[in-house]
């Protein structure tokens, strides 16, 4: 049975008796297993921190954050070992290869076959030709292959992707961000992305935009502002090589 994460009545504010900052107030908001969402609005609108609090990494001021698993009522706590995050620069470890990085959080789980299934997942997000290469020696799209497969090697409920395309080319954020979610989809897994791009936010089939401590549930962008938004990455990217692997299906 498809589990969930709620937010309920939730605040966050940081700072000291001298200023204080609160990013949002009573605010809700539900993730389902299986489905995508993004979540867009300005800089400093708070989105990396409601993708925190979403996770249960970070406690919120107030307000309730539950995590519903076979109808039961969890807390946050207990997502831990069922999230994959990842993040605009990939935070890959850099002694490790691209194998042994994927196989590294099934390592952590005492999982005998963590190679074995880390192969398979080089092979899913196109990648098999690179095992052996170290993080500097792949380009920005061959990381954050391998940071997808490392964040769903280990079959989590939700992936957590933090401006997961924002390092990249405009070809490549097309592929990358293709594979992130065909995989979350093979997998069942809910994907939550943090983005300013309308094209990558406008592939998830909920979207949310925060700003001035309001999450306010949007319609999917329009296409005059996704070609708009195409063509400036054009242009800004014309020169760029992109001597990308094909998107593989995964
Ligand atoms: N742990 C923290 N302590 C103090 N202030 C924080 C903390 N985390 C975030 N902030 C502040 O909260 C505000 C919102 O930050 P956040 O990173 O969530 O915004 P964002 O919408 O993701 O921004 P961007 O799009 O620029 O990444 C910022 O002013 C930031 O400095």
């Amino acid at each position: 049975m498809p589990c969930s994460i709620e937010l309920k009545n939730v605040s966050q504010s940081f700072g000291n008796i001298d200023s204080t900052i609160t990013l949002f107030e009573n605010l809700d908001l539900s993730i389902n297993q299986g489905q995508s969402y993004a979540i867009t609005g300005p800089s400093g609108a708070g989105k990396s921190s409601l993708l925190m609090l979403l996770s249960g990494l970070e406690k919120p001021t107030s307000g309730e954050g539950n995590f519903i698993n076979d109808n039961q009522l969890l807390t946050l706590d207990n997502l831990r070992a069922e999230i994959g995050f990842i993040f605009q620069q990939f935070h890959l470890l850099p002694e490790l290869t691209a194998l042994h990085n994927i196989a590294l959080p099934l390592k952590l789980r005492g999982d005998k076959k963590a190679i074995k299934k880390a192969e398979h997942w080089l092979e899913k997000v196109g990648l098999s030709d690179r095992a052996h290469h170290k993080p500097a020696q792949l380009s920005g799209g061959e990381q954050q292959r391998v940071a997808i497969a490392r964040a769903l090697v280990f079959s989590p409920k939700f992936i957590f992707a933090d401006e997961p395309t924002g390092n990249l080319d405009q070809h490549n954020a097309n592929e990358i961000s293709d594979i992130l979610f065909s995989c979350c989809q093979e997998n069942n897994a809910g994907l939550v992305i943090v983005t300013h791009s309308n094209v990558l936010a406008s592939k998830a089939q909920n979207i949310y935009s925060l700003a001035n401590g309001e999450l306010t549930k949007t319609s999917p962008i329009s296409i005059t502002d996704q070609q708009s938004e195409k063509h400036t990455a054009q242009h800004l990217t014309k020169n760029l090589s992109t001597n990308e692997k094909q998107v593989p299906s995964c």
